[in-house]
């Protein structure tokens, strides 16, 4: 028995899949994993229960022998993920609750490095805030002719000094990125290609056929290799994951600040936040 069949015996994929989940869709088309964030009246922003469905659905894909790479979307037209839900956190402090109690964003971000397999990241509108960084980690981004790009936090009292800033200067250069974090502008499709964002450009309707034609490409390809070059590639960048750990104890801290729930608050409450009585450079 090979080690590939022992897995299929101990683990009946079938079984696995009948997960119920209510934030995102998982489906197996041939040797994709398709991951679809569904929250489309948030702009698919997701909270702690859709980050631990996310966990489960890379961690199914990782399992699955069929699944040969992973295509992370959102629903609708409108977003990919917009992050953070800001809503839930203007409400509550926190992004709800989840299975473990706690938000494990981190996680997911080392998964989805982690997972042998490429996580292609089919960007079908929004992608900001913790849902740019979604699309920085994947291995590889193609994005639709509408989508658009940024970063948000410094807007809403929150930021990620972990892979979606260290990460982002390693893909588009640190004058870029600290452009993109600073001002928290929102880049077109086409810009996002001309500063190496993205990999590919296409029209709305053509997105998910092309991300499917990438997967179908490197099905033919030896996993074995590609699993090795995943991890070459990451192991220069790893060091990252303990600022990362470090940039989740700071947001813990300063997500629930004055200065972090006026972003927040400000947001649900569609005024600009006023940051001016948090200045405090000692
Ligand atoms: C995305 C917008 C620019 C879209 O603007 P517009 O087209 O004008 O539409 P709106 O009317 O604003 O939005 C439509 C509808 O969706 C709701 N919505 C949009 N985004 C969110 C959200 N993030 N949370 C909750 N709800 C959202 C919006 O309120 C509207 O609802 P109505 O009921 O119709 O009013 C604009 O919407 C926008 O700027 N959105 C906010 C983007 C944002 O600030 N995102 C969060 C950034 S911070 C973050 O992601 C933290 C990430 C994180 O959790 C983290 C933590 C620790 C370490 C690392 C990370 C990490 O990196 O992930």
């Amino acid at each position: 028995m090979n080690i590939h069949s022992h897995i299929e015996e101990r683990f009946d994929m079938n079984d696995l899949m009948e997960q119920k989940f209510d934030d995102i869709t998982y489906v197996v088309e041939d040797a994709a994993a398709i991951v679809t964030i569904n929250r489309p009246e948030r702009y698919n922003a997701f909270r702690s229960q859709t980050v631990d469905e996310l966990i489960t659905a890379f961690n199914l894909a990782w399992s699955d022998q069929r699944v040969r790479a992973v295509i992370l979307t959102g629903s609708g037209e409108k977003a990919f993920c917009t992050g953070g839900d800001v809503k839930q956190r203007a409400e509550t402090g926190d992004y709800g609750p989840s299975e473990l109690g706690r938000f494990r964003i981190g996680d997911l971000h080392k998964l989805m490095r982690d997972i042998p397999k490429p996580v292609i990241a089919a960007v079908n509108g929004i992608a900001i805030g913790g849902g740019h960084v979604l699309h920085v980690i994947s291995d590889v981004s193609i994005a639709s002719e509408t989508a658009r790009f940024g970063q948000a936090g410094p807007r809403v009292g929150s930021f990620d000094a972990g892979f979606g800033s260290a990460y982002l200067s390693r893909v588009v250069g640190e004058k870029k990125a600290r452009e993109i974090w600073f001002w928290c502008r929102q880049y077109t499709a086409a810009e996002a290609l001309d500063m190496g964002l993205v990999n590919k450009v296409v029209p709305a309707d053509q997105l998910l056929a092309e991300a499917k034609s990438w997967v179908a490409e490197v099905a033919a390809l030896s996993p074995t290799a590609i699993r090795f070059l995943k991890q070459s590639f990451n192991a220069d960048t790893d060091h990252q994951a303990g600022f990362s750990n470090m940039a989740m104890t700071a947001l813990d801290i300063f997500g629930v600040s004055p200065e972090g729930m006026e972003g927040a608050t400000a947001f649900a409450a569609k005024r600009p936040a006023d940051f001016a009585p948090h200045v405090n450079w000692h």
